[in-house]
């Protein structure tokens, strides 16, 4: 069991980094509390790999500390830090049964034949290998030798986390869900600290309390999946999460207004003063497609838009709408109608973020 500490990591893969385009990771500090269910999430490409190599030992960091309960790991080796890693294709022992498999570790680890079997049948029970146990492995599906992956990493008493590098990438689409839960009780039951890495947003959220969301080489959120959706720290965790995305609209400060084609959307006299401190013009408005307010008549708080498509997706409904340059996505109830040419929209102050430089300016709290 540990709690994973990465202090001031970053890590390049060329010999000679000069800007920070050439670091995969670049320098962050970040705690993986003991216990918790995460989620590493982001886009290919953004460094989730490189991170769990690092935490896992396989490769060492050109800058800063990995730390387990407070000691550095950097100089130990992958065997030494007690971590299991499952990656996405199954690494098993074909020609072993899965009781031999599960073995394997406490084998080599020297555990009593009484303690293999208890903990061997224990594990073999939570992922429902129980009637595969005496079976050879290369007679096995994808989705049970994954099981047999995930397993090796369970039955080690002295494991102190489970990373997981896109683990259902082999698996059926209609299979998915079932293992997804299936790691979710394992974690409620062994109670391991759990690393998951995915670019798919819903398994991240269905598997993690909390989700890191990385892009180019950054952690730029870690939080709830609810408080990524309703409060993005950054313009990508906005773009990134929800589908649609976050509608991102650049716009400039005029006075006590956020300016874009014309349409002037006040701002609260607080947020202004932080905004214009800042002195940038990379300022920009978001709003959720959720959240945006479509209405068949004009009044004073909204702003004419051309309907330029409806998709019609069961329970709901996502319109595109159009003024000037601008595009914005509106996300309806599918009893509401639609209104039909122009659609009048507001953007409701509660659920207005303004981002400087991609990140949020954020509310005062009380
Ligand atoms: N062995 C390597 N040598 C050089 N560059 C690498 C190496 N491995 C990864 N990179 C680069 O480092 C960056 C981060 O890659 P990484 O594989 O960690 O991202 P990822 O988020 O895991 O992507 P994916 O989801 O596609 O696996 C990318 O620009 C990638 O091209």
């Amino acid at each position: 069991m540990a709690e994973i500490h990465l202090q001031s990591l970053a890590h390049s893969y060329l010999e000679e980094p000069k800007k920070p385009e050439d670091y995969a990771i670049r320098e962050m500090n970040h705690v993986w509390t003991q216990g918790g269910a995460y989620a590493l999430l982001g886009p290919s490409g953004c460094g989730k790999s490189t991170l769990l190599n690092i935490i896992s030992g396989l490769l060492q960091p050109s800058e800063g500390k990995v730390k387990f309960d407070g000691k550095e790991v950097n100089t130990l080796q992958p065997d030494q830090r007690n971590i299991a890693q499952v990656f996405q294709f199954p690494v098993i022992y074909d020609s072993m049964t899965v009781y031999e498999n599960l073995a394997f570790p406490l084998r080599n680890l020297k555990y009593s034949k009484d303690k293999i079997d208890k903990k061997v049948n224990e594990v073999a029970e939570v992922l429902e290998l129980g009637e595969l146990l005496h079976r050879r492995a290369n007679r096995l599906t994808a989705d049970e030798k994954q099981k047999v992956s995930m397993g090796r990493g369970l039955v080690r008493d002295d494991v102190s986390a489970i990373l997981f590098d896109e683990p259902l990438t082999v698996i059926d689409p209609h299979l998915k869900w079932k293992l997804r839960r299936k790691l979710k009780q394992i974690h409620e039951k062994f109670n391991i600290t759990m690393v998951y890495v995915t670019h798919d947003q819903l398994e991240a959220s269905t598997f993690a309390d909390k989700i890191a969301l990385m892009y180019q080489g950054q952690i730029v959120q870690f939080g709830e999946p609810r408080e990524l959706f309703e409060n993005p720290e950054h313009t990508f965790v906005g773009y990134f999460i929800g589908s649609p995305g976050m509608n991102i609209i650049e716009v400039s400060l005029e006075g006590d207004m956020a300016v874009f084609d014309g349409v002037k959307v006040p701002l609260n006299a607080n947020m202004v003063h932080k905004v214009s401190s800042q002195k940038s013009n990379n300022i920009k408005i978001g709003i959720r497609p959720e959240f945006v307010d479509v209405k068949n008549s004009s009044d004073a708080n909204t702003f004419p838009c051309d309907v330029l498509d409806v998709e019609n997706l069961g329970t709901y409904k996502i319109i595109t709408l159009q003024f000037g340059q601008q595009k914005i996505k509106a996300r309806i109830e599918e009893d509401q109608e639609v209104p039909s040419g122009v659609a009048h929209i507001s953007l409701p102050d509660e659920w207005l973020k303004v981002y400087v430089d991609e990140y949020l300016v954020k509310e005062e709290t009380a």
